[in-house]
């Protein structure tokens, strides 16, 4: 018995050894620098990465990598560095056409009185169709090659998501009241379920998860229901929590507790649980949140646009939170830019506590990518580019004007460079985008479309304009 396994053993190796004792792989990508985040071998100066099936199977020099792989395809990186994709951890992709519809306005006035009227209006299986396909384009020209997606008819994101070749938790979203192709949470509660059911542990592009709205629209017995099932199914839950003062005020008024807390005396509070803004913890939640291992995805565009304020995130990372970034939806960010996202993190907080080393470049650069990872729960897959892990990578190019001279790569990343700069997206081992050619989308069919229902949007909600 053992003589056969050793047997099969040697059998597989000598596949994967090509002539010249090379192994063959499927790729291998080149890079003036390659920034792992991997504390062993942070940055590799004139690095390679061999990819196999998908999966990162070695990251080296250049000339170590070509003396022992030989590749069917070979990328090459004169001029790029080459990153872990970027995790988008909380979007609402579908929304993107919404992009514009209301600006200006407070979190709870644009939600109440713009957003879930439109999204009653003409949110259904098209919309959320041509709306994935405009978020995946977008997404995948910027570099995100993992995305949370908090939204509606979750079946049809999922098979965007299958067609472009990106890596999405999709989580749907559940409300207590209305929402689009639901009369209330047990319908939209029981499809959530249903669609999680089907999901989980059938793709490893798709990762199914549950998405309880917020304290102050999901009753405590609902939110309850919701983190059992995610503990039934050993599923991820997101939810917002704690984004506005009004937030803070409302469900201190109706529970005796504020956002963090009342989800604590529910008993909700664990590391599979990851929460959107948490711009208004208190010390002691931010303690408590540490202590539960809770993710927390900081969205600073959307909480800038919406005048939600500065979320505490100097306060949360010395706590030790896993802290990730995200774009929120596009109708309060407007563009779902990963990049903006990256630079007004390293920016703002140094502002609001007057501490030129609050959040540095090389954090934010993690909470982009690893740290991200580390919030869904991902960790052990994506986020960094170690052996073993999927090979989700993107090649940035340095060499236009505003990334000249070059003095320290992530200094670039973080202050200079912009979704534009992003010159190859790689998912899984597949390439989506090279040379900035889209590979996985029809960009012409889902300009039209995308023209075709703004059209209609703009003629129903905004008539005058
Ligand atoms: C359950 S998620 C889908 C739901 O959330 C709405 N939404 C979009 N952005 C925000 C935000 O910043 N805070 C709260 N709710 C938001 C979206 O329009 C969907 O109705
Ligand atoms: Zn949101």
């Amino acid at each position: 018995m053992f003589v056969f396994f050793t047997q099969i053993v040697i059998a597989q190796n000598n596949y994967n050894l090509g002539t010249q004792g090379k192994q063959n792989v499927q790729l291998i990508v080149n890079s003036d620098f390659v920034v792992t985040m991997d504390e062993a071998q942070p940055v590799i100066k004139n690095g390679a990465v061999a990819i196999r099936d998908g999966k990162i199977v070695a990251i080296d020099t250049q000339d170590k990598i070509k003396a022992s792989y030989r590749a069917r395809r070979t990328l090459p990186g004169e001029g790029m560095v080459l990153m872990p994709g970027l995790v988008n951890g909380h979007s609402h992709s579908a929304m993107v056409l919404f992009r514009g519809l209301a600006d200006d306005l407070a979190l709870e006035d644009w939600l109440q009185n713009y957003i879930f009227p439109a999204e009653g209006k003409f949110v259904d299986e098209n919309f959320v169709r041509v709306g994935e396909q405009l978020a995946c384009w977008e997404m995948i020209r910027g570099g995100t090659t993992t995305f949370v997606d908090m939204y509606f008819e979750p079946e049809v994101a999922a098979e965007v998501v299958d067609e472009c070749g990106l890596r999405a938790m999709i989580a749907p979203s559940s409300i207590d009241f209305p929402s689009p192709g639901f009369q209330g949470w047990d319908d939209a509660f029981a499809s959530s379920v249903n669609f999680l059911k089907r999901w989980k542990g059938k793709s490893d592009r798709i990762i199914p998860a549950l998405a309880p709205h917020a304290p102050y629209t999901v009753s405590p017995e609902h939110l309850t229901q919701a983190i059992r099932a995610a503990r039934h199914y050993d599923v991820p839950l997101t939810i917002h929590l704690a984004e506005t003062q009004t937030e803070v005020q409302d469900v201190q008024q109706r529970y005796n507790a504020t956002p963090v807390q009342h989800l604590e005396n529910l008993g909700f509070l664990d590391p599979r649980v990851f929460a959107a803004h948490v711009v208004w913890p208190n010390e002691s939640e931010i303690a408590l949140m540490a202590k539960r291992g809770v993710g927390v995805i900081h969205n600073p565009d959307s909480n800038l646009k919406l005048a939600s304020g500065f979320a505490p995130i100097p306060a949360m990372l010395k706590a030790g939170i896993k802290v990730g970034l995200g774009t929120d939806g596009a109708a309060s960010n407007n563009v779902l830019d990963m990049w903006k996202a990256i630079r007004l993190t390293a920016l703002i907080h140094k502002g609001t506590t007057l501490d030129p080393t609050a959040v540095p470049a090389k954090t934010v650069l993690r909470m982009a990518t690893l740290g991200g990872a580390q919030a869904l729960g991902l960790a052990d897959k994506i986020g960094a580019i170690k052996t073993g892990f999927q090979a989700d990578l993107i090649q940035v190019h340095l060499q236009e004007p505003h990334l000249l001279p070059l003095y320290d790569v992530t200094s670039h990343l973080v202050y200079a460079a912009d979704a534009k700069d992003v010159d190859t997206v790689i998912v899984n081992g597949e390439v989506l985008m090279h040379k900035r050619e889209m590979l996985t989308v029809d960009i012409n069919k889902i300009r039209r479309e995308v023209v075709s229902i703004g059209e209609k949007i703009k003629a129903e909600f905004r008539p005058s304009n």
